[in-house]
């Protein structure tokens, strides 16, 4: 199914983004097909781009492309104005970077990992280390062995430790993996007042709620291309059918198209019915909207 058509990012995104990707083309040493395919997307400074996708579809290659850990892919990639590959430290401390599966020292405590972390980045633009963990819910955890956290904290470690030295370009992978609803929250409030701050956020994640709550705009991606990109509120519009929904008190549901709905002669009646309870209007989940772009689940369990 060809990308939906949709307006292009605001003209000021175009000339100031800090991430941008056009025609990636990315095939892994002796893979058959390339893991990522004629990609383009930008994120500007105060903006959140989710980037969605199942299992495979390429999100992580297209990451490790953004980090320069990936070389010799195909296409223009800058990261505040520099290939990936040609980043110098100084440019690298810009850049935030946090992993689904972070790699931290189990030996050291949380204080000790992020105080060692922000005198390597030279510490002058370093965050308050303690404040940090406070924003994540990790203060009565700051002298706790990393080795014994749980995978939510380590994921939440992880995160202020990609936002040690504010950053201008954010680059989460999974930020909201194996939280609980108030851990999730706290998240998502801390990525918010990064965007706030003016950082550029690269945001991939499975995790719609978090992608409806957060993103600016989304990138929907299946076996490598972009299959749609726009607001969350754009591709809902676009690609998913409203519906409307009447209940009784006695018990009884009726589901119709909502375009219909005013010639629809049931629905007509039930609204005559003394018996009914409710009326309210449905429109799909970015999830229910990309499967029916992409025939595929966002999740590749699901
Ligand atoms: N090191 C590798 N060598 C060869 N192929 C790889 C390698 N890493 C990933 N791939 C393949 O590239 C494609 C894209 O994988 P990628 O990990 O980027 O997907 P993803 O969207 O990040 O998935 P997930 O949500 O599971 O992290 C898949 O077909 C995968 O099998």
């Amino acid at each position: 199914m060809p990308p939906l058509d949709l307006p292009a990012a605001p003209a000021a995104a175009a000339t100031t983004a800090v991430i941008v990707v056009e025609r990636l083309h990315y095939r892994y040493p002796g893979a058959a097909t390339a893991a990522v395919e004629n990609l383009s997307f930008r994120v500007a400074p105060g903006e959140v781009l989710g980037f969605l996708g199942p299992s495979g579809a390429g999100k992580s290659t297209t990451q490790q492309v953004l980090t320069g850990r990936l070389r010799g892919g195909d296409g223009h990639v800058r990261v505040l104005g520099v290939a990936p590959t040609a980043l110098r430290p100084a440019e690298r401390a810009r850049i935030g970077v946090s992993f689904e599966q972070p790699a931290l020292y189990p030996k050291l405590t949380a204080r000790e990992q992020l105080t060692f972390f922000a005198a390597l980045g030279g510490g002058t633009r370093a965050r308050d280390v303690d404040d940090l963990l406070g924003r994540l819910g990790l203060a009565d955890h700051a002298d706790q062995r990393v080795g014994t956290y749980s995978k939510g904290m380590r994921t939440r470690l992880d995160l202020a430790r990609a936002l040690l030295h504010r950053p201008e370009v954010l680059l989460l992978d999974e930020p909201t993996g194996g939280l609980d609803p108030a851990s999730s929250a706290l998240v998502r409030q801390v990525v918010a007042d990064e965007r706030d701050r003016g950082a550029a956020v690269l945001l991939t994640t499975h995790d719609m709620e978090l992608a409806t709550a957060l993103a600016d705009r989304v990138a929907l991606l299946a076996q490598g291309r972009l299959a749609a990109s726009g607001t969350p509120r754009e591709l809902v519009l676009a690609a998913g059918e409203r519906g409307i929904v009447l209940t009784t008190d006695d018990g009884r549901r009726l589901a119709r198209p909502l375009h219909a709905a005013g010639s629809d002669p049931e629905v007509l009646a039930w609204l005559r019915d003394p018996a009914l309870a409710t009326v309210h209007t449905t429109e799909p989940t970015l999830g229910e909207v990309f499967v029916r772009l992409t025939g595929q689940s966002l999740r590749a369990d699901a």
